[in-house]
């Protein structure tokens, strides 16, 4: 049965990354996405509007919605401090076996719990099942059409405080534009956008930051 695309960006990482440093496997990632096949990982130029809001959060508890390769949880988990952890949801099994894979690579499976299944499943699940208080930050690159039936969700569980910080890929490209409109006019969410462009092209997109004011 030939390879899929993951596996072939898996087998790239394997053969040429370095085992247990998360920045070579980021630039492994990019490196294939940019010269051999196209995918959807967050990339390095949205990569680093990524770095910079997870260091401005600086969370305990951090959960990102859609996987994909793990590329983003890798590259947020390297900036985690002690102790600190990051909750993963992917719902395609193929694409959360390359994940895993790629994160025990990596080196950062301690910090990160991969949960295979929809979100809106999930997220309900935060608090009994993974022990969940509140979540610091969020990352949000799963359907598009989920981020604010998602948004809506996080709040009802009471997962988000004073201050958590949410982070949404691709808002103009393929583009979340409900989603924009739900959190910029909503009185609790203060919004941040910060144009980039589609991974691995020059196709404009943006990310855009909320942060919940309780
Ligand atoms: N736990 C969960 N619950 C529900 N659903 C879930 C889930 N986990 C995963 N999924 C399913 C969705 O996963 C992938 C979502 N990401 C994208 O679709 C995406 C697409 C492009 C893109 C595509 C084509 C172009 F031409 C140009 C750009 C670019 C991006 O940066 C993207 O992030
Ligand atoms: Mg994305």
């Amino acid at each position: 049965m030939n390879q899929s695309k993951e596996q072939r960006i898996l087998n790239f990482v394997l053969q040429n990354a370095v085992r247990g440093d998360p920045c070579s496997v980021v630039d492994a990632i990019d490196k294939y996405c940019s010269q051999k096949e196209w995918a959807m990982n967050v990339g390095d130029e949205k990569g680093k509007i990524l770095d910079k809001t997870v260091e401005e959060a600086n969370p305990s508890v951090a959960l990102e919605l859609g996987t994909y390769c793990g590329y983003s949880a890798v590259r947020i988990s390297r900036l985690l401090k002690a102790g600190a952890r990051l909750l993963t949801v992917e719902f395609n099994p193929e694409f959360a076996a390359v994940a895993k894979q790629m994160i025990e690579f990596a080196g950062v499976q301690d910090k990160v719990k991969l949960l295979e299944g929809p979100s809106e499943e999930i997220i309900p699940q935060l608090k009994k099942k993974y022990e969940v208080d509140t979540l610091d930050f969020v990352f949000l690159d799963h359907w598009k059409d989920r981020y604010t039936p998602d948004t809506k969700l996080l709040q009802e569980c009471n997962l988000l405080r004073k201050g958590s910080i949410l982070l949404a890929d691709n808002v103009i490209f393929p583009g979340a534009p409900d989603f924009l409109n739900y959190v910029r006019k909503s009185p609790h969410f203060q919004c941040t956008n910060y144009p980039s462009h589609l991974e691995y092209m020059q196709v404009e997109d943006a990310m855009e930051k909320a942060v919940f004011l309780g």
